[in-house]
């Protein structure tokens, strides 16, 4: 008896440990033991990184023979590789080691994803040099726009205590193709810089060698003066300039291979060369002169909006075109994929393509400040591949901001793309295990641009969740619709920066910031009145349309030729202007907003549908995730469509779900989230 129920207890933990899951692992989900025995690796060499791709094989693989192997003559495949199926054997080639790690990924990969493993014969080359994440973390733990925990930087502890996830984080990057990491927010400390600091990211970066990150750091243009003592910090003053040359010697004593620097100067508060009448070339190119011996570089952003009284939309192209050819050439201009802030859905920014002579690279932002944060699940390659793909017209047609970045339309020295990372404590690392898959997309479209968002999601499903057809297609279906639906419920039809100030979370189109910056406010970007919605970028308004190339000023500029995902971004229109569709813009808007609701409400149901196929864990965590999206969609159909309705005075279509709250409610709504605009 006693025994019949141990057996019982025994059988109802079964599933338990079948379902031990937490989202801990990511993507890297490989087998766990039954790898391979040391003699069907052939290597030759004793190298770090080497040693943990044979350690991976080890561990993971379950296949033939392989063979890793150097050779020089693969430089042209810049940190690429070779899989190619010889015999009974696999060989991978490369012309350095960490070539080797990224080949040893790709087949476990191949390997997790069921994926066949005959005949092989790949080649790969990434698609940018510099693959690199912005980390927004402070020094004392925070993350600005970070909402999966603390940093996973333990400054205070470093480096007597080392965290395991260090090493980890390094591996999930580089299994990606990840490369490079800035480690702290872009408003930086000027502590960074300082000696007992530099120590500390000594020993980061000595653990992420090995997996082939390097590691840059954001820098406070204020430094010289805050940290040093000096008078200023004018790129002019010769003792501000040996202050920057002699701070690269101490780094690159620690860090020989330093990458470099990021910096946001003259934004946002932030202090900058402007600051002494300089110019943002000028800022650039002292700190571009004191790396260039160690071969870094300078990441320059260009998210810099001025005291003017232009369009935001317009500032950063007003500022930088006329600096174009000015920079040295490790400096590389980073570019937020859209003009205004990392919105839903953005025009692209018109700054790619218009720098001719200067290196140019994207930043996206993974975390999702202005995408429901970690409550909402987005997949956010459809955003990133929008951008990348996106026509600019620069260089006739096909100039795509993936080719102008890229190196195929101007030979750059420098290639590189961003993004701001989602990563914290978190046991899931990033909030929603959904949003693990954010990262993950970057990473393999910094590797590779081409790949499609269905490709990334199909791959990234298999090894995180299951390949089994009952759970892999609908969510990916959810995955690669749910950027749009995002757009439908929060900002339809060109719809921008309608969200509550400080933390950017929930609607607040009725926000009037008086006695800030107008370009803070919500009403300056929608411009509602009673004749109708929207910002009027065209030749009788901003004529932010003509920093865009032919024909796109005239597309942009022309209601009638605007794609409707747009219209509200180019043009002011009235509440009855008939859409292609037939509908009036007002009933159109709502629709948009109604779909976004319903198909959370898919969503909904598709989770629960696939319960039998993931562990309870990562089950309940998502579907309670979902529930909150349900509910912060309808909060956002119900707050815009109340709101514009004082404007349009129509009636919302009777066949869409009644508003649930009063427009006065939502009106007291106050979150405490954030910080600053
Ligand atoms: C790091 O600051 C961020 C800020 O939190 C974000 O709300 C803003 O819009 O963008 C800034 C930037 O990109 O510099």
């Amino acid at each position: 008896m006693k025994n019949l129920r141990l057996y019982i207890l025994l059988f109802l933990m079964i599933p338990l440990t079948i379902f031990a899951e937490d989202g801990s692992q990511l993507w890297l989900r490989f087998p766990a033991k039954n790898g391979v025995s040391t003699d069907k690796i052939i290597s030759k060499g004793n190298n770090p990184t080497l040693n943990i791709a044979k350690k991976e094989l080890m561990n993971h693989w379950q296949g033939q023979e392989i063979e890793l192997r150097t050779d020089k003559s693969l430089k042209y495949l810049k940190g690429g590789y070779k899989i190619k199926s010889v015999q009974n054997k696999l060989v991978i080639s490369a012309e350095k080691e960490i070539g080797l790690l990224y080949g040893v990924y790709h087949i476990l990969r191949l390997q997790q994803t069921k994926s066949s493993l005959a005949n092989l014969n790949i080649t790969e080359k990434p698609s940018y040099d510099v693959r690199i994440l912005n980390h927004w973390d402070n020094l004392d733990g925070t993350i600005e726009r970070g909402y999966a925990g603390h940093s996973l930087w333990k400054w205070e502890n470093l480096p007597n205590t080392i965290s395991p996830r260090y090493e980890e984080y390094a591996r999930a990057n580089a299994s990606i193709g990840i490369n490079a990491t800035v480690l702290n927010n872009v408003n930086a400390s000027p502590n960074m810089l300082r000696k007992d600091y530099l120590e500390k990211v000594k020993f980061l970066a000595d653990i992420f060698r090995p997996y082939g990150i390097k590691v840059y750091l954001s820098v406070n243009f204020s430094s010289p003066k805050v940290l040093g003592g000096l008078e200023n910090s004018d790129p002019l003053n010769k003792d501000v300039q040996k202050w920057w040359k002699d701070k690269a010697s101490e780094i690159y004593k620690l860090i020989p291979d330093f990458g470099g620097f990021l910096v946001k100067a003259n934004s946002e508060g932030q202090p900058g060369p402007q600051d002494y009448g300089r110019t943002h070339a000028d800022g650039a190119n002292m700190m571009a002169d004191v790396l260039k011996p160690y071969g870094g570089i300078v990441m320059w952003r260009a998210f810099v909006y001025s005291p003017s009284k232009e369009d935001r939309a317009k500032q950063a192209y007003l500022e930088f075109v006329p600096l174009d050819g000015k920079f040295r050439d490790n400096v590389i201009v980073q570019i937020k994929n859209g003009p205004v802030d990392f919105q839903p859905r953005e025009a692209f920014n018109p700054l790619f393509g218009a720098l001719k002579k200067t290196s140019e690279m994207v930043e996206f932002q993974i975390t999702q400040e202005y995408l429901g944060q970690a409550n909402h699940l987005v997949y956010l390659a459809p955003l990133f591949k929008e951008t990348l793909d996106s026509d600019t017209y620069s260089d006739g047609k096909g100039s795509t901001i993936a080719k102008i970045t890229d190196g195929t339309l101007r030979p750059a020295k420098l290639t590189a793309i961003s993004a701001v990372a989602n990563i914290g404590e978190d046991k899931n690392w990033t909030g929603h295990h959904f949003a693990q898959a954010n990262w993950y997309a970057f990473g393999r479209l910094a590797w590779n641009h081409d790949l499609t968002s269905e490709q990334i999601a199909d791959e990234w499903i298999k090894m995180t969740f299951t390949d089994n057809e009952k759970f892999l297609n609908p969510v990916k279906q959810m995955m690669l619709t749910s950027r749009e639906t995002a757009v439908d419920y929060m900002m339809p039809l060109g719809l921008h920066h309608i969200f509550a100030g400080m933390h950017h979370y929930g609607p607040e189109p009725w926000g009037d910031y008086k006695g800030t910056r107008a370009d803070w406010s919500p009403v300056y970007y929608h411009q509602a009145n009673t004749q109708g919605l929207g910002f009027n970028r065209t030749k009788t308004g901003s004529n932010a349309v003509s920093q865009y190339f032919p024909p796109l000023n005239d597309i942009y500029g022309n209601i009638k030729t605007t794609p409707e995902n747009l219209i509200l971004w180019f043009h002011h229109i009235p509440w009855d202007y008939q859409m292609k569709d037939g509908k009036t813009l007002w009933e159109e808007l709502s629709y948009k907003y109604d779909t976004g609701v319903k198909n959370v409400r898919e969503y909904q149901k598709v989770w629960d549908k696939i319960q039998p196929y993931v562990d309870e864990e990562r089950f309940t965590e998502v579907q309670s995730k979902l529930k909150i999206q349900a509910k912060d969609a309808v909060w956002w159909k119900d707050a815009c469509l109340l709101y514009f309705q004082t404007f349009s005075k129509m009636p919302i279509p009777y066949d869409i779900e009644r508003p649930i709250h009063e427009l006065e409610d939502l009106k007291k709504i106050k979150l405490d989230m954030g910080h600053h605009n």
